[in-house]
């Protein structure tokens, strides 16, 4: 029998959470075998008391590590990159270890250290730092390797940004096109993901967006306006713009195999676990939840918004949510707990 219908009560409880606990706006939307769900709390922009709307696009932070670990799924595919090969083989001397290969930065286990650890250390005088800056993928490759190695490659999962702008390198190498015109190609147009864009190093966000807000570190500091930025720290790691419309689009997609072979969608669903409720991939999470469904996506954190985007493995049903603060634990927590009552439901079936 087909699943209960989502509990959307449950999900705007949840929402309801994120936003008496900090978060500006929040909303969710699901697709449930082909029916449309919509949730949303607050604002979408605090000067202007505009109220979010489901329709709203935003950041979605490294969710942008699943659509950059498709492009390169889809060059294993025509037989223009060997996932086993080593990184150095296609861009000679990027990395100081031959041995790192393409399937282990695509799965966070090449070691590389991420830069962003450091850059984000405190969050508004780093982000103030840099979100008008333009970095090349080899500068942030720099930041990285001024660091050890987090583990010998393949030894161990350790989650890095840097493995994703390597990625990027790789994508720009092996197309010949810079990573908006592979995502466009690829992605963005044949599954008409209108609302979803890659303008690095522009600022901006096209169209009608909520607007984002930092959280500072120190208690009780009034929440930064963060929205435009270029996002060049993150790039192919994390400067996608889309909304939950687009991205419960591209894991159904994806996740039904529309996108990849079965052999590619099978080494991307090799998963890696890294807690008691996760497991990494190739560019994709999976989450066990409360009520035992595994879900299947990935989780955004740009400065101002928190994005959770997952689908059942057969991508009948996708979630996409996003709370408009970000560096803030219990919105955080909130937005885990809608994810969890979308797909688990009041009698979590
Ligand atoms: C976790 C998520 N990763 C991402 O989305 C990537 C692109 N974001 C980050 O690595 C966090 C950058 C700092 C955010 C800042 N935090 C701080 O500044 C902390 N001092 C903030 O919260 O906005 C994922 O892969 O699931």
């Amino acid at each position: 029998p087909a699943p209960a219908a989502p509990d959307t009560a449950g999900v705007a409880a949840a929402l309801r959470r994120a936003v008496d606990e900090g978060a500006p706006g929040a909303l969710a939307r699901i697709e449930d075998h082909g029916r449309t769900y919509k949730v949303t709390r607050g604002l979408a922009d605090r000067s202007t008391r505009r109220a979010i709307t489901a329709d709203d696009r935003f950041r979605i932070g490294s969710v942008t590590k699943t659509f950059s670990a498709v492009v390169l799924l889809q060059l294993a595919d025509e037989h223009r990159l060997s996932l086993d090969a080593p990184v150095n083989r296609y861009l000679p001397k990027l990395l100081p270890d031959d041995r790192i290969t393409v399937r282990q930065v695509l799965g966070h286990r090449s070691g590389l250290y991420d830069y962003t650890n450091d850059m984000f250390a405190d969050s508004v005088s780093g982000f103030e730092a840099v979100r008008n800056k333009v970095f090349t993928y080899r500068q942030l490759i720099a930041l990285s390797l001024r660091k050890p190695r987090t583990n010998a490659p393949g030894a161990a999962y350790s989650y890095s940004n840097t493995n994703f702008v390597v990625a990027g390198i790789l994508i720009e190498k092996l197309t010949g096109q810079s990573v908006r015109t592979a995502y466009e190609d690829r992605i963005f147009k044949p599954l008409k993901l209108r609302d979803t864009f890659y303008v690095h190093p522009k600022t901006t966000i096209p169209g009608r967006y909520a607007r984002g807000y930092l959280t500072p570190d120190e208690a009780g500091a009034p929440l930064l306006d963060t929205t435009n930025q270029t996002v060049s720290w993150a790039q192919s790691a994390g400067a996608i713009i889309s909304s939950a419309r687009d991205l419960d689009t591209f894991y159904s997609a994806l996740l039904s195999g529309r996108l990849l072979s079965a052999a590619r969608l099978g080494d991307m669903e090799k998963f890696i676990r890294v807690d008691s409720t996760t497991a990494y991939g190739l560019g994709l999470r999976r989450r066990e939840l409360s009520c035992g469904v595994a879900v299947y996506g990935h989780t955004g954190i740009v400065q101002g918004y928190y994005t959770y985007a997952f689908a059942t493995k057969d991508g009948a049903r996708s979630f996409a949510a996003v709370a408009t603060t970000s560096n803030n634990a219990k919105v955080q927590e909130a937005m885990g707990g809608a994810l969890d009552t979308a797909f688990c439901g009041k009698d979590g079936k």
